[in-house]
């Protein structure tokens, strides 16, 4: 499935799913595009593994949806030729020795690369002759991880990829992760928790809450269109022609973040910087 460097890989538009009478998503429209790496960002039970779920072919939906110009449920088997998916549980066969199941990755997928494996496996503790039941929970979604990286695909979606990892595993997941960007051109829809630290890999970050999209926005957008101004004395911020969208008084210092703000007139205030993504997905939360 060779696509033209311009074709949006996932195409989504008016999409909904609904549980018995809860909406999970409610009318979703989100493109992803080539070279493009989205983070998708939204508290618990805001619908991200739900949609992960539908571009992956595994549960139904209404709307209109397309991965690689096909419908995931009626192309599921062409589509994972050229994609990648890591799901929130991990679920690796405890039985199998870890060479035993790199060797049945390589003969189901045509694109996973066992030299790569190899090679990622090395600068870890894992054992090519250990049994999955006997590495700890950790090492168990390392070496899943390990699997989806050496499957050389122009799509991967990661559902919490590095959920009970510690901070080493996880730095390095996500550096190999923007090497594979930047030498492949490959794309990457993620959901995580770990907003701070994905932050810095990102192009592009999608704000999901209760179903809906609250925010799509280039990280260079986001960088220029928002601020927050940290002060050691209270603000009064009335009279500005924008108001703050969220305020945090702390016992030694205020903040506050602002929306297409004059940065000029906000100086006179405190401290105007660029919020964080944490900063910026609490205060579209709260
Ligand atoms: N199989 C299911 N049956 C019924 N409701 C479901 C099912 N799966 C998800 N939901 C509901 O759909 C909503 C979205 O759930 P989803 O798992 O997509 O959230 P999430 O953003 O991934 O949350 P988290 O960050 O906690 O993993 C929640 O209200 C959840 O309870």
């Amino acid at each position: 499935m060779q696509q033209d460097a311009n074709q949006a890989l996932i195409k989504i538009a008016g999409l909904s799913k609904y549980y018995g009478s809860k909406a999970a998503l409610k009318s979703v429209d989100l493109t992803v595009g080539r070279g493009e790496i989205v983070g998708l960002i939204g508290p618990n039970g805001a619908g991200k593994s739900t949609l992960l779920k539908a571009i992956m072919g595994l549960i139904k939906y209404s709307g209109s949806l397309t991965v690689f110009g096909q419908e995931p449920m009626k192309n599921r088997t062409k589509m994972l030729e050229s994609m990648s998916y890591i799901a929130d549980v991990a679920s690796l066969p405890g039985w199998m020795k870890v060479s035993d199941m790199l060797s049945f990755v390589a003969d189901t997928h045509p694109k996973f690369s066992r030299s790569r494996a190899d090679e990622l496996l090395r600068d870890t503790p894992i054992r090519q002759q250990d049994r999955i039941d006997t590495l700890s929970k950790g090492m168990k979604t390392r070496l899943h991880l390990i699997a989806i990286l050496a499957i050389e695909t122009e799509l991967l979606v990661l559902d919490e990829p590095t959920l009970g990892l510690d901070v080493l595993v996880r730095r390095d997941f996500q550096d190999r992760l923007v090497q594979d960007y930047y030498n492949r051109q490959r794309s990457i829809l993620v959901t995580t928790h770990q907003v701070d630290e994905i932050e810095s890999i990102l192009t592009r970050v999608v704000f999901i809450k209760e179903g809906s999209i609250t925010l799509d926005i280039q990280m260079d957008e986001l960088k220029t269109r928002y601020c927050k101004v940290v002060s050691e004395s209270p603000m009064n911020f009335a009279g500005l022609p924008n108001q703050a969208i969220y305020q945090r008084n702390l016992p030694s210092k205020v903040e506050a973040i602002f929306m297409d703000a004059d940065r000029e007139l906000l100086s006179a205030h405190g401290d105007v910087l660029t919020p964080s993504l944490e900063d910026l997905f609490v205060a579209t939360n709260s």
